[in-house]
């Protein structure tokens, strides 16, 4: 299910885009108009981002990314900018709309081998944008390569020129903008690296396309923004009782081992789980004893006495992996977990331990995800870096795609909610839906920050809140944690900054569109 608000958080493919570009024009806005609104919001976006620059060099290639340019080059000189437009194709080859915006320009167009970028203090780039179909080669890249070197700030128009919008990938060399405009909805391109980096911050210009258009399409790929999930999502109220948010595990590994263990506690109960649990191996009862207050200790050696916690239905989500040791004892907990209709987070030693022979316990996700539990529907979540990814799913890993492709492909085959991380996690469910995190700082790069993560899964899954949004919303969290933190985090500061982050969230939930 798609909530309603959660049409602005969609990322379109440019086939998706071209499709609420017709539908847009067919209703009755010209092209030439979007065309000129675009270039509006370009030049908009040079007059408040680069008061300063006189000079402005454009580059304009054979399409309607080219059409932008020249639309953009007229507004600027009409503004009192001197501009020069670099065309990779004379303004006489141009089409359709492209081409009635260099008529209207009415100025020269340099050929692009002429681009010397030194003399200019602004670049915007107008090769390519949607419209990119194959590596970038010849006279392009090489005015790609000298803009790249050179100083002067680069604004693209779309996306920057070699990125694809369907994928972040480079298509032969790209453009490294510093800004970018585009067009009604981001792409997955604005999203996934390397393009997020390529673009710089994004602008989204509102050129007149009006949201019903996106009724006709079939929306899969989502920003990870709270309006995704918030309609989802479970939050504890006036009326209810601790049980009434779950009660989440985490498994404890060894006794020189438990701090992974207890980071994800301590973000489960942060999180929102109403009780938080951690069981733990006699030979390191006591070092989780002497650091745990709130959250609880259970004896937990081998399968028996897991199983006989699990007749304790209360126990609803788990989480397996974080220090817990690779080996046939995470396999068979993790199996045993779902087997008795929970919902599992398998992190980091539990995703290992399944290399090579991961379809028993995904057939086991996939039978426990048919049974009905109190909380919600139990589910798999896997949260692997590439690294785990690579063990779990090689053939996957290896295929060409993009991130997105290959989440997508794996959540499939597993049967399972895969939250592939890096600075561009991407969140992917069976059915296909996928979102691509949007937050975050660098500071998240850190140990223990992955346990913390597997903890707020378990915290939504605990609540009851639909697998898919868990996992979007514990990513966001997580990330929102960090930004309001800032610099010098360390995985520890997370749980702490989550009371921030609720608040947030409780006014989002109360004003949706605040
Ligand atoms: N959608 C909207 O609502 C609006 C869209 N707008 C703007 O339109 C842009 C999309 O325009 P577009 O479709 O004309 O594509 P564009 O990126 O200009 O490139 C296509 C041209 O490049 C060529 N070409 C491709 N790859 C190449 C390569 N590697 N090396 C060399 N050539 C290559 C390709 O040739 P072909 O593949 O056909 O041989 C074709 O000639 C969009 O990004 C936005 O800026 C706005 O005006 C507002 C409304
Ligand atoms: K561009």
């Amino acid at each position: 299910m798609v909530f309603q608000d959660a049409r602005g958080t969609a990322l379109l493919t440019p086939d998706e885009m071209a499709e609420a570009d017709r539908r847009t024009i067919a209703a009755g806005t010209p092209g030439i108009v979007l065309m000129e609104r675009a270039a509006e919001a370009v030049a908009a976006a040079v007059h408040s981002g680069y008061p300063q620059a006189e000079w402005i060099a454009l580059l304009a290639g054979p399409g309607n990314n080219g059409g932008d340019a020249y639309a953009a080059a007229r507004l600027l000189r009409e503004a009192g900018r001197r501009v020069e437009i670099f065309g990779l194709v004379p303004p006489t080859k141009l089409r359709g709309d492209a081409a009635i915006a260099a008529t209207a320009f009415g100025g020269t167009a340099h050929p692009v081998d002429s681009f010397d970028p030194a003399a200019f203090d602004l670049v915007i780039d107008g090769l390519f944008g949607a419209g990119l179909s194959r590596a970038i080669e010849g006279a392009a890249a090489e005015a790609i390569r000298k803009l790249n070197a050179a100083p002067a700030p680069v604004v693209a128009i779309d996306l920057p020129s070699g990125v694809s919008g369907a994928t972040g990938e480079r298509l032969g060399e790209a453009v490294s903008a510093d800004l970018t405009v585009t067009f009604f909805r981001r792409k997955p391109g604005h999203l996934l690296e390397p393009g997020r980096s390529l673009c710089g911050p994004t602008i989204v210009a509102d050129i007149g396309i009006p949201a019903t258009v996106l009724d006709a399409i079939a929306l899969m790929i989502f920003a990870n923004e709270p309006e995704l999930w918030i309609g989802a999502l479970k939050r504890p109220s006036d009326a209810g009782h601790k049980y009434d948010r779950g009660h989440a595990v985490v498994f404890s590994g060894s006794a020189t081992r438990t701090g992974a263990a207890r980071l994800a506690a301590a973000a489960a109960l942060r999180g929102g789980a109403g009780l938080v649990t951690v069981f733990s191996p006699g030979s390191a009862l006591m070092a989780n004893a002497a650091h745990l207050t709130a959250i609880m200790l259970k004896r937990c050696d081998d399968e028996a006495a897991l199983g006989e916690h699990l007749t304790d239905a209360r126990f609803n989500a788990f989480v397996l992996g974080p220090g817990f040791g690779v080996g046939e004892r995470a396999r068979n907990f993790a199996a045993t977990v779902l087997a008795a209709g929970r919902s599992l987070v398998l992190d980091a030693d539990g995703i290992t331990s399944l290399a090579g022979a991961p379809d028993a316990l995904f057939a086991a996700a996939r039978g426990a995800g048919k049974g009905a539990s109190p909380h919600g529907k139990p589910a798999l979540v896997l949260t692997p870096h590439d690294g785990e990814f690579k063990r779990l799913f090689p053939d996957i890993a290896d295929r060409q795609g993009s991130k997105l492709e290959r989440a997508r492909a794996a959540a499939e085959r597993a049967g399972a909610v895969v939250v592939l991380k890096g600075r561009d996690t991407v969140i992917a469910a069976p059915d296909g839906r996928a979102a691509i995190n949007a937050i975050g700082t660098p500071w998240l790069a850190t140990a223990g920050t992955g346990d913390v993560l597997a903890g707020l899964v378990a915290a939504e899954l605990a609540q009851g809140t639909p697998s898919f949004e868990a996992a979007c919303a514990a990513v966001w969290m997580h990330g929102r944690a960090a930004e309001l933190f800032g610099p010098g985090l360390i995985s520890e500061d997370l749980p702490a900054m989550l009371p921030k982050v609720h608040r947030e969230l409780d006014a989002l939930a109360s004003n949706p569109r605040a």
